[in-house]
């Protein structure tokens, strides 16, 4: 009796300890699964058969891509290949940020683009021709095409498989063919799920120091042949700037870069190119690989047995001022490559509201209130968009307290009818707990912004959309977002602040100005336009 009572609790005991380790691996499993989304890498889909003379360069000028596939950004696709979709935080399981895209405001219909609206084009099958003829008249180390393929795939690259046929082009190509004279992408083109999924897992071949700006960045190449441009993680993601620090001492952001990229999205600028966060092995995926003399000389091990370096430039490349891995991991921005400057030629341009980027001296701008008054009468600001262009810059700017646009650049084949490139957003997003009213210096000078981002701001003010829940929800698609949030929530409430002091400039001009809003939408139909919920 005893000892079959003994059996039985023995028994249940046992049971027991069964349904909790099989409740333990569950929850192990989904907790797994939900962890390692974001970071799954998919198999590339690079197909297709080898095509004789497909060494086509793309070329400036004339006749642009067949267009560009356009697909709804919340098909379950884009969120797969992005591996977002877990971590948006939806509002009883409603998107904001896909209502948001799905309003009129950033669906305008956009006027048939012409041949000379598309920065590049693929070279004619003659066109092709002829250069390969020149090429193998001039140069005696390229033979034929199999000896540079060959060459090419010993040191890791994809086999080259492009044709006229755009499935056959690596995203960062497709990418470089999709810029046109207004905008350089089209944020409905499925292809940038693509772009920033590669940039985000690819094998990184190459890792270089990149020459110019002042700040430790690298140029890094994949297989397929991208490239991008790296900026390292320098300081805890949610260090406010030190208020002693000059904006042109700050160090530069990497999760700035990537929150710039979504803003200038979630405002419907697209003049950003495609950032994505990415962690990486310092030691495996730089140290190792990298050709670098000048950078792989600066690696060493820290006391507390991290990997660290530092590269050479101006500002912050020294012992004091390292990059360090834990030990070996390092979170970083990978920001997608434009067309190399031998095929696409950008102009940079002085930004008239420049700081004076001296401890001492204040800017022109600074000193004179009817300063805009001169730039206005003058080329290219007296004709076109190019004011307005700016102004568009510098909201931006202030939402993230980016007091370092010194420059900003075009594309040289579109002359002066173009949109304004935001390269540069490092610095941004420094002060949470400040804002800082004088980046807003052309807007409430020069008291005029374009009719559609007016009516754009308008609409992340309000509540049923709100700025900072669309960047809260577009950010959740980075896969840094598993580690830590982009941006954190005071940084998130400092957007909203921002654009609320926007919108009271635009209404302290209008109630002293006429001319304050330039129509760019007066072909369109004003009752679809404005919001009524
Ligand atoms: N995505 C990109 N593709 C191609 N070139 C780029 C890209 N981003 C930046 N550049 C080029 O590299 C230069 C330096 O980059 P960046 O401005 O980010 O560096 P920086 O060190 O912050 O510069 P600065 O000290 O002048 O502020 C830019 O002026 C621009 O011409
Ligand atoms: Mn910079």
């Amino acid at each position: 009796m005893v000892r079959h009572s003994l059996g039985l609790s023995t028994r249940s005991i046992y049971l027991g300890l069964a349904c909790i380790s099989l409740t333990l691996h569950l929850l192990l499993a989904v907790f797994c699964l939900s962890v390692l989304q974001s970071a799954c890498v998919l198999p590339t889909s690079s197909s297709s058969t080898h095509q004789h003379g497909e060494r086509h360069r793309p070329t400036p000028g004339a006749p642009g891509p067949e267009g560009n596939g356009s697909f709804s950004e919340n098909t379950e696709e884009a969120k797969k290949l992005i591996g977002a979709g877990n971590t948006v935080p939806k509002d009883r399981g409603r998107s904001k940020l896909e209502e948001l895209f799905r309003h009129p405001l950033y669906n305008l219909p956009r006027s048939e683009l012409q041949p000379d609206d598309w920065l590049l084009r693929l070279k004619t099958d003659e066109e092709a021709e002829e250069v390969e003829n020149e090429e193998t008249a001039t140069d005696d180390s390229i033979t034929s095409d199999s000896d540079w393929q060959s060459a090419s795939e010993e040191e890791g690259y994809d086999k080259v498989s492009w044709t006229r046929d755009k499935e056959t082009h690596p995203p960062w190509l497709r990418f470089h063919l999709g810029i046109s004279r207004w905008e350089l992408y089209d944020r409905k083109d499925l292809n940038l799920a693509q772009l920033t999924h590669y940039l985000a897992t690819q094998r990184i071949l190459g890792a270089v120091q990149k020459k110019g700006g002042t700040q430790l960045k690298l140029l890094v190449s994949f297989p397929n042949y991208g490239q991008a441009l790296l900026k390292p993680m320098r300081q805890p993601r949610d260090a406010e700037t030190d208020v002693n620090l000059f904006y042109f001492s700050d160090f530069e952001r990497h999760n700035a870069e990537i929150a710039a990229f979504h803003l200038d999205r979630v405002l419907g600028f697209n003049r950003i190119p495609p950032v994505v966060g990415r962690l990486i092995n310092v030691t495996t995926e730089i140290r190792d690989i990298t050709t670098d003399e000048r950078l792989s000389r600066t690696f060493f091990t820290s006391p507390a047995g991290n990997v660290c370096f530092y590269g050479q430039c101006e500002y912050y490349c020294s012992t004091e001022h390292p990059v360090c891995g834990g030990p070996h991991a390092l979170e970083v921005s990978v920001a997608t490559m434009l067309p190399d400057l031998s095929l696409a030629p950008r102009r940079s341009w002085r930004s008239p509201w420049r700081r004076s980027y001296s401890r001492k001296k204040l800017a022109q701008w600074e000193k004179d209130p009817a300063y805009c008054d001169t730039v206005k009468k003058t080329p290219p600001y007296d004709h076109g968009t190019r004011l307005v262009d700016l102004i568009d810059m510098a909201v931006l700017d202030f939402l993230m307290s980016n007091m370092d646009r010194h420059h900003y650049e075009t594309f040289e084949e579109f002359g002066n009818e173009t949109f304004l490139l935001h390269l540069d957003n490092g610095r941004a997003f420094g002060r949470h707990s400040q804002d800082e009213p004088s980046i807003l210096a052309p807007l409430a000078q020069c008291c005029r912004i374009r009719r559609s981002t007016l009516l754009r701001l308008r609409l992340l003010s309000h509540h049923d959309f709100r700025l900072s829940d669309a960047m809260r929800e577009s950010l959740a698609q980075d896969p840094l977002t598993a580690v830590a949030p982009l941006l954190s929530e005071p940084h998130l409430s400092a957007l909203d602040r921002r654009l609320a002091i926007v919108l009271r400039v635009v209404h302290t001009c209008q109630e002293r100005n006429k001319d304050v809003i330039y129509n760019d939408l007066d072909q369109y139909d004003d009752q679809k336009l404005e919001y009524n919920p």
